[in-house]
């Protein structure tokens, strides 16, 4: 396919979006069912599309002064990928899977619809009831961090100590031009893509299969790092899901000490077998049922609760969230990370730790959640979070928002990762 078609493709699809408010990965998966000429190379150029268009909404409907389907494919590829109408003209001429060419009217909005006077909003392309949210969190550097959680995000591995050497990685990966990770570990970063590229299918590297390197964001191994999980250690992963977070911590652990996962949707634990086989992780215990978890109130030394919530923080890879997330939506997440930090302080010892992880970015749910926690647990107090950044991540102190009393927050703009709060509260002895 060239341009024309893929563009028709991803405005199709970026309709199907719209109009019945699917996640875009359905949309694109079950567009790729009914349209299987399309190569790999062709669903790669109309996922980047429709992922750009996404990210970009705002900008893209303030150049074009409308926000149809078209308007927002045409955008992606004037903002990201580089093109001037003269040139995407040019590539779309004698093409007849492509879309009409820019017509006069859009050619003039383009020229006139300038992004520089755009309220902080667009340029920011973000919801306009998110707009208090993130300059809580960001203060002036809002529209900036905004706009970083509109850009692609690169493919950031971890590591197992357990099964590898991070630089035995680097090279079984050397034609993909990953590199060491700037902050985390055992992390390995692979740039984000261009234009129409492709990250490489990692998953399917030998390496991969056998255990030696899984897939998570920069941001998430810096919260497993900073939980200072250590051999020997009881703890509770209250929330842990795929595991992603467990894997960590038990590798951290070395496999000795115990870790007991659990989380209250039994189908979210289910990927977390193979996943600890194929690591070789051997301290974990996996309960599924709550009532499992009574023998082990008050005797944790370190419970991690990775809270559902808005997940603002993902914004990059996940733009459809981003417009589908509403005020009522945060409320009910509000609530349920209030109830679940309750629940999950019960199983921490005297004198032991509780870490309290979002992937949002929104001070409601992370320095407001923890505030509030500490004023109904007056046997927690936080830790000082500058001096445990500066233990951790010793002359990176502007890589990480840090307010002593209260947490860390990791940004795309700042710490080049997705959005991420980390908390530590110390339970009186
Ligand atoms: C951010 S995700 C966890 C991600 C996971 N820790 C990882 O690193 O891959 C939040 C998880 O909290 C779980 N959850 C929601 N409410 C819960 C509750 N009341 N008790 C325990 N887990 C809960 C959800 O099912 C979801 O899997």
């Amino acid at each position: 396919m060239r341009l024309g078609g893929r563009l028709a493709a991803a405005i199709e699809i970026i309709e199907e979006i719209q109009a019945r408010h699917r996640p875009a990965a359905d949309a694109l998966r079950e567009w790729g069912l009914s349209h299987r000429f399309a190569g790999a190379g062709d669903r790669a150029a109309i996922g980047n599309i429709v992922y750009d268009a996404l990210r970009r909404r705002r900008s893209a409907a303030w150049l074009f002064g409308e926000e149809t389907s078209r308007a927002l494919a045409f955008g992606a590829l004037l903002l990201e990928w580089g093109l001037v109408p003269d040139a995407l003209e040019a590539q779309l001429v004698d093409d007849r899977f492509g879309p009409p060419a820019l017509t006069a009217v859009e050619r003039n909005a383009i020229a006139a619809n300038g992004l520089d006077h755009a309220p902080g909003a667009v340029r920011g392309d973000c919801p306009d009831w998110c707009v208090e949210q993130l300059r809580e969190a960001f203060d002036d550097e809002w529209i900036a961090e905004a706009g970083a959680l509109a850009s692609r995000p690169p493919l950031d591995l971890r590591v197992n100590p357990l099964r590898a050497k991070r630089e035995r990685i680097l090279q079984e990966l050397s034609d993909t031009g990953a590199l060491l990770s700037d902050l985390a570990p055992h992390g390995i970063r692979i740039a984000p893509i261009e234009g129409s590229g492709r990250h490489p299918n990692v998953q399917a590297e030998p390496a991969y299969r056998k255990g030696w390197f899984e897939i998570q964001d920069e941001g998430s191994q810096l919260a497993a790092e900073l939980a200072g999980a250590r051999p020997g250690m009881q703890v509770l992963d209250y929330c842990a899901g795929a595991g992603g977070k467990t894997l960590a911590l038990s590798a951290a652990m070395e496999n000795s000490g115990q870790i007991f996962a659990h989380d209250s949707e039994k189908q979210r634990l289910a990927p977390i077998f193979e996943r600890l086989k194929r690591s070789e992780s051997r301290n974990v215990q996996v309960m599924a049922r709550h009532d499992e978890l009574q023998s082990l109130a008050g005797r944790m030394d370190l419970v991690l609760v990775d809270a559902p919530c808005s997940g603002s923080g993902t914004w990059r890879r996940r733009p459809d969230a981003k417009w589908r997330l509403t005020p009522r939506q945060l409320e009910v997440r509000l609530a349920e990370q209030s109830d679940i930090l309750d629940l999950a302080s019960a199983y921490v010892r005297p004198g032991g730790r509780l870490a309290y992880i979002t992937c949002s970015v929104f001070a409601q749910e992370n320095h407001h959640q923890i505030e509030a926690f500490l004023s109904r647990h007056p046997q927690f107090s936080a830790i000082d979070h500058e001096g445990l950044w500066d233990t951790r991540f010793p002359g990176h102190a502007a890589r990480a928002r840090i307010d002593a009393a209260k947490g860390i927050l990791l940004s795309p703009l700042r710490s080049g990762t997705d959005g991420f709060f980390f908390s530590m509260l110390h339970k009186a002895g």
